[in-house]
């Protein structure tokens, strides 16, 4: 029996198919999950997947917390549920509290679209197992509000535990505190980034590269090993 994984769509969500394709693409089973779900068809992990939620109203992500889906996502992620939010998922994720701090507008003040270099952090997290920490990577990212803020306290927790998971590289496209670019929660099953590995899974599209399809892996590998 192979692992099935959730993929939410709210209104005005974007990556949803993409991602469901990079699970399959890893060998999971991709389930889909409507903002208005409360059940989660009993999966064994959920990806809050890049789009804009809500138009992004009010600030992005901050609306999408609310939804039917995300009660019954933020009490499974708290007991232990794996959980990916992949840029507006991550920025769901931080409106949520399921992972410290917050998202604000590029500081340029302008949308970005580039091939991103990154440096693996953390490679013992529920998602990045099969990277190994120090590994660099390239995967496409795309948005508006991918500032990544925290107060000094949270900051220095997030270095000094290790949950900075993903730091930019080269440049830092958007002003992010310390070069962050995805992080983790202490249990290591919560995980957020702006950078979009969903994009870059198959050697014939996007960068040409698979430096993504290692997210959907390890979460793989996870469930099937558990
Ligand atoms: N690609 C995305 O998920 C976009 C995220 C978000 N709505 C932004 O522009 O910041």
């Amino acid at each position: 029996m192979t692992a099935r994984i959730g993929v939410v769509t709210f209104p005005g969500s974007l990556d949803d198919r993409d991602t469901r394709r990079a699970i399959r693409v890893a060998g999971a089973e991709p389930v889909a999950l409507w903002h208005k779900d409360k059940d989660l068809k009993q999966v064994d992990a959920v990806v809050l997947c890049g789009g804009f939620s809500y138009g992004d109203y009010l600030r992005a992500g901050a609306i999408a917390r609310f939804s039917p889906v995300m009660d019954t996502v933020i009490e499974q992620a708290r007991a232990g549920l794996p959980v990916l939010g992949i840029c507006n998922g991550f920025q769901i994720l931080t409106e949520a509290h399921l992972l410290p701090g917050a998202m604000l507008g590029n500081d340029h003040l302008h949308f970005i679209c580039r091939d991103q270099k990154l440096r693996v952090e953390n490679a013992d997290t529920a998602w990045t197992a099969d990277y190994t920490a120090g590994q660099e990577i390239h995967i496409p990212l795309k948005n508006m509000d991918g500032r990544y803020v925290a107060d000094r306290r949270t900051l220095d927790e997030l270095e000094a535990e290790g949950r900075v998971a993903f730091r930019y590289l080269d440049v830092n496209p958007n002003g992010s505190l310390n070069d962050i670019a995805g992080i983790t929660n202490a249990a290591g099953n919560v995980v957020g980034l702006m950078p979009h590995p969903e994009h870059a899974v198959e050697p014939l599209i996007g960068t040409g590269r698979t430096d993504g399809l290692p997210f959907f892996t390890s979460i793989l590998k996870k469930l099937v090993n558990a």
